[in-house]
């Protein structure tokens, strides 16, 4: 054999190897994670964010109460960002003080600044003017947020992507500094509704940056609602390269109706976190067109009978119930697919009963 043949072959043969090894990596490491996904409950914020009515502080603590109650164990309460830009957020102090203490749940609060962070840290550390003895409102995390277009960025926070990572970074460093953890977001993942489709490279890019912060988990977020499962799997890929399956989530508005074989599409990839919110409810107020969020029943049903199961063990129909409560105090319906079917289930066994009562 000729010496640049061997040569070739060994080369070859090295790559085949690589190809393998990593191969083997990716499975080995999927097969050592945990099969429970974990499901962040967004719907008191992202889900209330966009809603035309007002919705009093009451009715946001009951429905975090409630949520809590059926088994989740991860619930975005709220937002302290300006009242000007998302009025309906304006209550999250009150909110934040009078969180139901559910030891198995965490609670978190988006902070997009650090005038948002001061408001947060300023509730935690006054003590209680009735008792010396009462903790501080459990909140143990802040999530932080930016996007993958300069566009979204200046219509949501005023200012571009690379100067809201300079924001983020102080927020960041604050959080910590004073216990709590911080999750990012990354928004317009598949497409812009400004500028169009995003590139999963500038994904990447934002993603790593929010891990470098401090992050300890990165949502990467269909805003739009665009995606199929096709162009996730294709974002996914682009920004593992950079960032670790374990520190990822998936955050899927349902627009188009794919968000739930978005979902799938994730954890096939190796993602065990989901964002969801009840009844379907969301959407980004400068998100023009989107709709809600995929639905936490929806995702829960689907998941029965997978390879998956959920974390805390909340179950479809407790949260289908939450969903039409939710709905029905907003005189909203629900966008979720399994709620709509339950409700319809329901009502047909009432009228089956009051015809059985009759007779
Ligand atoms: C970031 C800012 C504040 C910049 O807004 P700005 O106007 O550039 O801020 P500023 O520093 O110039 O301040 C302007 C005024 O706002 C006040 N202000 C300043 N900061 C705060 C604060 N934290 N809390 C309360 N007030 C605040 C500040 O005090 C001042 O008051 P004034 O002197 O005019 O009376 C603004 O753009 C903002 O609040 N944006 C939030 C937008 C938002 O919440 N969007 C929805 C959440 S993100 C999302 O939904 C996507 C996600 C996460 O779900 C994933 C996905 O689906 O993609």
């Amino acid at each position: 054999m000729s010496s640049s043949l061997a040569r070739s072959r060994a080369t070859a043969l090295t790559r085949s190897c690589a190809r393998t090894q990593a191969r083997q990596l990716a499975t080995a490491s999927l097969a050592s994670q945990s099969n429970l996904v974990n499901i962040v409950e967004v719907g008191p914020r992202d889900g209330l964010q966009n809603e035309k009515s007002t919705i009093s502080v009451d009715t946001k603590v009951d429905l975090i109460d409630r949520l809590a109650s059926a088994g989740l164990r991860y619930v975005e309460v709220g937002s302290f960002v300006s009242p000007k830009w998302v009025p309906q957020m304006a209550g999250t102090a009150d909110v934040v003080c009078r969180l139901p203490r559910h030891p198995n749940t965490h609670y978190a609060v988006l902070t997009p600044n650090t005038r948002g962070l001061a408001d947060l840290l300023s509730i935690l550390h006054t003590p209680s003017p009735d008792s010396h003895d009462t903790p501080p409102p459990p909140i143990s995390e802040v999530a932080i947020f930016t996007a993958a277009s300069d566009a979204f960025s200046q219509a949501n926070t005023n200012c571009t992507v690379l100067e809201s990572l300079q924001r983020l970074e102080s927020v960041a460093r604050e959080a910590q500094d004073n216990k709590l953890r911080v999750r990012g977001y990354v928004s317009v993942v598949d497409t812009c509704p400004y500028s169009g489709r995003t590139d999963p490279g500038k994904v990447r890019e934002v993603a790593k940056a929010l891990v470098e912060m401090g992050c300890y988990e990165v949502s990467l977020g269909d805003t739009v609602g665009t995606g199929t499962p096709g162009t996730t799997r294709a974002m996914l890929e682009e920004v593992g390269k950079d960032v670790p399956v374990e520190k990822l989530a998936g955050h899927f508005h349902d627009t188009y109706g794919t968000a739930i074989a978005n979902v799938f599409e994730a954890l096939s990839f190796g993602i065990r976190t989901i964002d969801a919110a009840v009844g379907g409810l969301g959407g980004c107020p400068y998100s023009p067109g989107a709709t809600g969020n995929v639905a936490t029943e929806d995702v829960i049903y689907a998941l029965q009978g997978s390879a998956y199961g959920v974390q805390g063990g909340a179950k479809w129909q407790d949260v289908a119930e939450i969903g039409g409560w939710i709905s029905d105090t907003l005189s909203r319906q629900s966008t979720s697919r399994v709620g709509r079917a339950y409700a319809a289930r329901k009502e047909r066994q009432r009228r089956k009963e009051g015809e059985k009562a009759k007779l």
